[in-house]
């Protein structure tokens, strides 16, 4: 059983048939990557997994506790998500949105210690937006944004990461950078789950891939298996080509 396991699951996606259950195990050390075409329901499945919105059937124990036992608190300290999009519920530096990861953390009246601003320096450091600190996070780009984000999420480093698209936004040298973040974060024994469309960036870096068909079936396991041509062509109606780069599996889209 894994940090984050899903037993007969089904999502709620509107107006859709119930979908094949999903039973999954993300461990510590695994990184798991989400596809399939859009509408299929990623977003839904992170938001389910996160206990934000309820599921049609089945259970999801978090370190072996179903997460409809614990408080949002008690889940807050275990379990991180990066939404897709974000809006700005009211203005905060990007050094105030990042202290947010500590909040879980803090009782009602703590305020943070020099740990906390000091994890939050490191975050933004390795996250490349150090730099902005003291700006307001509304006035930043798309990439500087989603930089903000994972480093919110860095500071509050909980077990389980959830990220909605974690290259959102974000130019090549810093897709790399955040790919390399996750895969840190998984050496370092966390378990975390992405939803990606970009097939190269799951080849390169994911441990296990969930795919997830429009009709709601899906299919789950290592991703040297489920990265299979035939599989993905069938997933996203798309003839693709195939080389290798790296010892990984490089797929590129081709016109009929
Ligand atoms: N509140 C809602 N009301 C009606 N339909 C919804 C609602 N939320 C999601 N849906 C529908 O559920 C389906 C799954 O949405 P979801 O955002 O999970 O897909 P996704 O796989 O993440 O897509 P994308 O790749 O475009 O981000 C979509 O068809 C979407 O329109």
């Amino acid at each position: 059983m894994g940090v984050l396991s899903a037993t007969g699951l089904v999502i709620d996606v509107p107006g859709r048939q119930s979908g094949r259950p999903l039973d999954l195990a993300v461990e510590p050390g695994q990184v798991w990557g989400v596809l399939g075409p859009n509408g299929a329901g990623k977003t839904t499945l992170l938001h389910t997994l996160a206990g934000l919105i309820p599921a049609r059937a089945g259970e999801i124990r978090l370190d072996e506790t179903p997460l409809a036992r614990l408080r949002r608190r008690q889940i807050a300290q275990k379990l991180g998500l990066v939404f897709q999009e974000r809006t700005d519920g009211f203005p905060a530096t990007v050094a105030e949105t990042a202290m947010i990861g500590r909040h879980p953390y803090l009782s009602c009246w703590q305020r943070q210690s020099a740990k906390d601003a000091q994890r939050v320096r490191a975050a933004l450091e390795r996250l490349d937006v150090a730099h902005l600190g003291d700006r307001l996070t509304h006035t930043l780009s798309g990439g500087e944004r989603q930089r903000v984000a994972m480093a919110t999420l860095l500071t509050q480093d909980p077990a389980v990461w959830l990220v909605d698209e974690p290259t959102n936004h974000l130019d090549l040298h810093h897709q790399s950078a955040v790919m390399g973040l996750m895969h840190d974060r998984a050496a370092a024994g966390r378990a975390l789950m992405l939803c990606l469309h970009d097939l190269n960036l799951a080849a390169r870096w994911c441990s296990h891939v969930l795919l997830l068909y429009p009709d709601g079936e899906a299919c789950w396991g290592e991703a040297r298996a489920m990265l299979e041509p035939g599989a993905l062509e069938r997933l996203y109606r798309q003839r693709l080509s195939v080389v290798e780069v790296d010892g990984a599996p490089v797929f590129v889209p081709i016109n009929p």
